[in-house]
C-alpha cells in the first residue's frame, strides 16, 4: 500500500473482511491508479461519470490507470438525480458485463451521490459482486453517500426504494475537485456534514457555526469538516453496517426530505437531496419541540445557522406548488424505517440528542405537516 501524504487524511472504516480506507487529500485522482492497483487484482476497470464530472476528470483518471497497467471503460449518464433508475442500472449493467469486467476487477464511481449510490448498485449485483471503487467528487459524497454501502435508485413510489448494503473496496476523496462545485451543490453536502453535528456532536455544531465560512473557502478547516463527517460515519457504519438500530440515526431530517424530493419529481431545479435534508432536519427539531421533546430555540438555531449558509430551511421556500399533505403522507409511509406499518422517525431532545423513535403517530404527523404547509 503507498505512504499517505502528510496532507492526506485516512480514515478506516473497520468491517472485517469488508474493511476499506478512505483517503482524504487534494490529488488523488492522479494517483488512483497506484491506490486501486494495490488494493485490487484485477487489470480491468469501468468508470462510470456524469456529463458535468466526466468533461472535467475523466481523463485525468484514466490516464492514472494506464500509468499502473489497468485498462479501462468508461459510460457517462446524465448528471441529476432522475439518473437514479432501472433504466440507468440496466446501462450500466450492459456495459459492466460488454466490457466482461470480472469479479476481481474495478467498478469505479467518479462522481456525486447520484453515480455512487446507482454505480455500486451495479457493482453489487453484476456477477453477485465486482470490486468497487467510490471517487467521490461532490462535498456530498465525500462526506457522506461513498461510505457505508447504501446503494440504489429510486422509482416512483419513493427514494432509494430498491438496491443492495455493499460496501466498496476503497474511497477516494480528492479535495482539489470541489473547486468546480457549484455554490448550490457545495450547499447540499454541507447538510449532511451539520447532520453529524445535530446527531450527537454537539462541539461539532458549535465548531460549524464559527468556521463555516472557512469551510467554504476551502483549505484546513474544509478537509477537517470532511475527516470528521467520515469519521463520525464510519464510526456509526462499523457498530451498525444494515440499519438494525443506531445507523437509521443517519437519517436525522431523511423521512422528511425525501418526502419532499418525491413531491418534486426528483427535479433537481427545485430541490436537491441536501437541501431536502436541510429542511428535513428542521422539520424534525420543530417535531420534536411540538411533541415537548425538545426547545424550540433549538430549532431555531438550526434553522439559522442553515438559513446563513444559504440552504432553504421552511417548505415555503421550494419553488412551485408542493402537493397536499395526504400525498407527502403517502412518500413517509414509503419509508424504509416503517415497521409493522408504524413510522419510525428520527427526533431529538436538542442539538445532538437526536434519538430513534418508533411508533410516532400517522395523525401526529399528519397535522404537524398540515400547519406547515405552504398550500
Ligand atoms: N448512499 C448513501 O449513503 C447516501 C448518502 C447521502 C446521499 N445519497 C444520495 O446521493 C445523491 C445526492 O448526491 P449529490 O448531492 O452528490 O448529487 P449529484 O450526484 O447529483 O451531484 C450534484 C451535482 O454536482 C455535479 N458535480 C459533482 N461533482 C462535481 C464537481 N467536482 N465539479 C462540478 N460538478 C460536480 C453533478 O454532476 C451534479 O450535477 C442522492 O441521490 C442521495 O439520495 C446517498
Ligand atoms: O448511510 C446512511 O445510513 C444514511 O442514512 C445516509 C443518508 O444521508 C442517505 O441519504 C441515505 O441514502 C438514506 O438512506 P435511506 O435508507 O433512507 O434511503
Ligand atoms: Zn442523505
Amino acid at each position: 500500500m503507498s505512504e499517505v501524504e502528510s496532507s492526506e487524511r485516512l480514515v478506516h472504516v473497520p468491517l472485517g473482511d469488508r474493511a476499506y480506507d478512505i483517503l482524504i487529500g487534494s490529488g488523488l485522482i492522479a494517483r488512483a491508479g497506484g491506490e486501486i492497483s494495490t488494493r485490487i487484482k484485477g487489470r480491468k476497470a469501468a468508470i462510470i461519470t456524469d456529463d458535468h464530472v466526466g468533461p472535467l476528470y475523466l481523463d485525468a483518471l484514466m490516464d492514472s490507470l494506464q500509468t499502473d497497467g489497468i485498462e479501462a471503460v468508461s459510460l457517462s449518464l446524465p448528471a441529476g438525480e432522475k439518473t437514479k433508475s432501472f433504466e440507468h442500472l440496466m446501462r450500466v449493467c450492459d456495459v459492466l458485463l460488454e466490457a466482461r469486467i470480472e469479479r476481481n476487477d474495478a467498478v469505479i464511481a467518479l462522481g456525486g451521490g447520484v453515480i455512487g449510490d446507482l454505480t455500486g448498485f451495479a457493482a453489487g449485483i453484476v456477477r453477485r459482486g465486482v470490486r468497487f471503487v467510490q471517487i467521490p467528487t461532490s462535498l456530498l459524497a465525500q462526506v457522506d453517500s461513498s461510505v457505508g454501502g447504501k446503494t440504489g435508485i429510486n422509482t416512483r413510489q419513493g427514494k432509494n426504494l430498491v438496491g443492495v448494503f455493499y460496501q466498496p473496496d476503497l474511497v477516494l476523496a480528492d479535495t482539489a475537485v470541489l473547486n468546480s462545485l457549484s455554490k448550490r451543490e457545495f450547499r447540499a453536502g454541507y447538510a449532511e456534514v451539520v447532520k453529524y453535528g445535530l446527531i450527537d456532536k454537539p462541539d461539532f455544531f458549535d465548531w460549524l457555526e464559527r468556521n463555516w465560512k472557512d469551510i467554504f473557502s476551502g483549505g484546513e478547516a474544509r478537509a477537517e469538516a470532511i475527516a470528521t463527517s467520515c469519521r463520525a460515519k464510519a464510526e456509526v457504519v462499523a457498530a451498525d453496517e444494515r440499519e438494525l438500530g443506531r445507523r437509521a440515526l443517519l437519517n436525522l431530517g431523511h423521512t422528511f426530505g425525501h418526502a419532499l424530493e418525491a413531491a418534486t419529481g426528483y427535479d433537481s431545479k427545485r430541490l436537491v437531496h441536501g437541501e431536502g435534508v436541510a429542511i428535513g432536519m428542521v422539520l424534525a427539531h420543530q417535531f420534536s419541540a411540538r411533541l415537548n421533546l425538545a426547545s424550540p430555540d433549538d430549532a431555531e438555531r438550526v434553522a439559522a445557522h442553515l438559513k446563513a449558509v444559504g440552504l432553504p430551511t421552511t417548505m415555503g421556500d421550494i419553488e412551485g406548488e408542493l402537493p397536499p399533505t395526504d400525498i407527502l403522507m403517502q412518500a413517509i409511509a414509503q419509508d424504509k424505517k416503517v415497521k409493522g406499518g408504524k413510522l419510525t422517525f428520527i427526533l431529538t431532545h436538542g442539538i445532538g440528542q437526536s434519538f430513534v423513535a418508533d411508533d410516532v403517530a400517522a395523525s401526529e404527523v399528519f397535522s404537524f405537516l398540515q400547519e406547515k404547509h405552504p398550500g
